[in-house]
């Protein structure tokens, strides 16, 4: 008899669907006392760590002092713009961040971290606590401001000190406290049916499962993110989208096939998205993941192990090829550290997913346990989640390894059959003598781990290649951790019909793996560009990717892909705005 009636439960659980973050349509209708008393009564019952009730509500009606209010975060949107790629830096000029004058109301909401006294009980041992209940009690007010049809909009485009040293001068707030919320607060003309930042494309939002961890860390209900993806990947059917994109494009106002390879690409995309015209794949993201490599011992590269982590902090600093690349190219960088030997330090634009420390040389045992393997393979699957989540609509890969052109062409051959002495090329510039060597080093690997396909001193293309019936395991014995992430990347764009672009020899050899966990997720997948190493052309064939650029680049962090990120994106273009004959009234050539 403790639950509540059917309809009680039922209107409560409209109300949380119901509640809106509201920027936008405040009216200047005054809010009622009695109205405003009931919802601060409501946040007032809010939960509180040992009772400690650390809230207070200072409500703000003077219209000068919001003046002041809106353009301290006026500057801070500012700021925040400036720190944008391009595409997302678009994007966010059009959306509303506060309503702090049109709203007819502000509610400052605060935590006192010493009411109380010492002996808080549950605040000893987690002093954010404090903080934590005043959210509660923000929660609260929300929704019963929301049952009372009233627009709730919390902004925190403040420098928090900034805004509590203004408050103090101009209304005496006392500055040991700390500020929790500035709140919005009035009638609307409506509430939006969603989100505004999902109706603006801004994030979309992510599954309960994905949120849900029984047991497990990660097993969100009978099996991980890779088992998810795989599972997703499988339903991929581009036959309707294909159609589609073929079709408009004979009704296009070009003439037919002169798109060449663009024309190839945005039948791709429409595939993929199972319409046409496709989304356009805008904004752009490079994941570049990172990671060490136990064969580094065998003399494999000229460059010391450090380099690996040297380059991230460059990436992290914005000093690298990759982030020239996507700065031109208005595209966002995130670095993911699943295998790097160092440990490195937080900073913005790292994501920390170590799995293990670099892998053990290859020529020893296998680089990794396949457990560490799979770990790092649902690393990449939760990396392309978020940033497919947080409202990107193209996935870039990138590597930085020292060491990575060895394992990757290990699995290169691995996966086609091919022998070592064609796979193995010159990674970062390696001279003749030590190029034999690595291609020794890489044949050593292969016949340890019984992965080298029988005759494949010849050359051709091998119709037997032990990897494709292990996978997992092939990638343990002679891959790496970076090249497990990005194939984890590339299931998870692929999962969620997101167009991932491939970059050079290493990303490759994660296709490769990637490919054949899920064959059909390679239709979610463009060849960015064809790098020197031969290993590359091969796994490009074998996947059937055409790359969009040959450059002659052997960079690897995604450069190659990103500078074909604004073609897939042109590609995707053509599709929506290229008129047809028809509406454009150009005449079609005769038969
Ligand atoms: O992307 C490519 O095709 C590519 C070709 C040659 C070298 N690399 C990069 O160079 C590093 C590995 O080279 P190496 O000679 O140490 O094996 C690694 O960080 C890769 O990103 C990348
Ligand atoms: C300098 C340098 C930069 C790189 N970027 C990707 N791999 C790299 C390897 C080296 C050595």
């Amino acid at each position: 008899m403790s639950a509540l009636e059917a309809g009680d439960a039922a209107a409560l659980h409209r109300v949380l669907a119901a509640r809106r973050d509201v920027r936008t349509g405040f009216t200047t209708d005054p809010v009622d006392d009695d109205v405003l008393r009931r919802v601060l009564a409501a946040a007032h019952t809010a939960p509180s760590v040992g009772f400690s009730q650390p809230w207070d509500f200072l409500v703000l009606r003077d219209d000068d002092l919001r003046a002041e209010l809106a353009s301290l975060a006026a500057d801070q949107r500012a700021t925040f713009a400036a720190s944008l790629p391009a595409a997302r830096a678009r994007a966010f000029a059009g959306l509303k961040v506060e309503a702090i004058r049109e709203a007819p109301l502000g509610v400052v909401v605060t935590c006192d971290p010493t009411r109380g006294g010492r002996h808080v009980l549950g605040r000893q041992t987690q002093p954010r606590m404090a903080a934590h209940s005043v959210a509660g009690a923000v929660q609260n007010l929300w929704l019963a401001a929301r049952a009372e049809g009233l627009g709730v909009g919390w902004v925190s485009f403040f420098r928090e000190r900034e805004l509590a040293a203004l408050l103090g001068e101009r209304v005496g707030l006392p500055q040991h406290l700390e500020i929790v919320a500035y709140l919005c607060l009035g009638h609307v003309s409506e509430f939006a049916g969603a989100p505004e930042l999902e109706s603006a494309g801004w994030a979309r939002r992510r599954p309960l499962e994905w949120a849900v961890h029984t047991d497990t860390w990660g097993n969100h209900g009978g099996g991980d993110a890779l088992d998810g993806a795989i599972e997703a990947c499988a339903s991929i059917d581009v036959t309707e989208g294909e159609a589609a994109a073929r079709e408009r494009l004979t009704r296009m106002t070009v003439p037919p096939g002169a798109l060449g390879q663009m024309a190839e690409v945005g039948v791709r995309l429409s595939g993929l998205a199972g319409d046409c015209p496709p989304p356009i794949p805008e904004p752009a993201v490079v994941a570049v993941f990172a990671g060490d490599h136990g064969v580094h011992a065998r003399g494999v590269t000229p460059w010391p192990q450090e380099v690996t982590h040297q380059m991230v902090a460059n990436f992290l600093a914005g000093g690298a090829a990759v982030n020239a690349f996507a700065n031109q190219v208005g595209a966002e960088v995130v670095v993911v550290d699943v295998g790097v030997a160092a440990e490195l330090d937080e900073a913005p634009g790292l994501l920390p997913r170590k799995v293990r420390r670099g892998t053990a040389d290859m020529t020893a045992g296998p680089a990794m346990s396949r457990e560490e393997a799979r770990a790092a393979l649902v690393a990449g699957v939760e990396v392309a989640r978020d940033l497919v989540a947080a409202g990107n609509r193209l996935l870039v890969t990138g590597d930085m390894g020292i060491a990575n052109t060895t394992a990757s062409a290990a699995l290169v051959a691995a996966f086609t059959g091919e022998s070592p002495e064609v796979v193995t090329g010159r990674g970062t510039g390696v001279h003749d003598a030590m190029l034999a060597h690595k291609t020794a080093v890489v044949r050593e690997a292969l016949e340890l781990h019984g992965l080298l396909a029988p005759d494949s001193s010849e050359g051709a293309l091998r119709s037997e290649r032990p990897a494709e019936a292990d996978p997992l395991g092939a990638l343990a014995a002679v891959g790496g951790l970076e090249i497990a992430g990005i194939a984890g990347l590339l299931l998870g764009g692929a999962a969620l019909r997101t167009p991932v672009v491939v970059d050079g020899v290493v990303a490759g050899a994660a296709a490769l793996v990637a490919a054949a966990l899920a064959p059909t997720a390679s239709h979610g997948w463009l060849g960015g560009h064809r790098s020197v190493e031969p290993a590359h052309t091969l796994s490009l064939t074998h996947l059937g990717l055409e790359p969009l650029l040959d450059l002659g680049l052997r960079v690897g962090e995604g450069t190659g892909a990103l500078l074909a990120a604004p073609l897939v994106a042109a590609a995707a273009r053509a599709l929506a705005e290229v008129a047809t004959f028809d509406a454009a009234g150009v005449a079609s050539k005769d038969a």
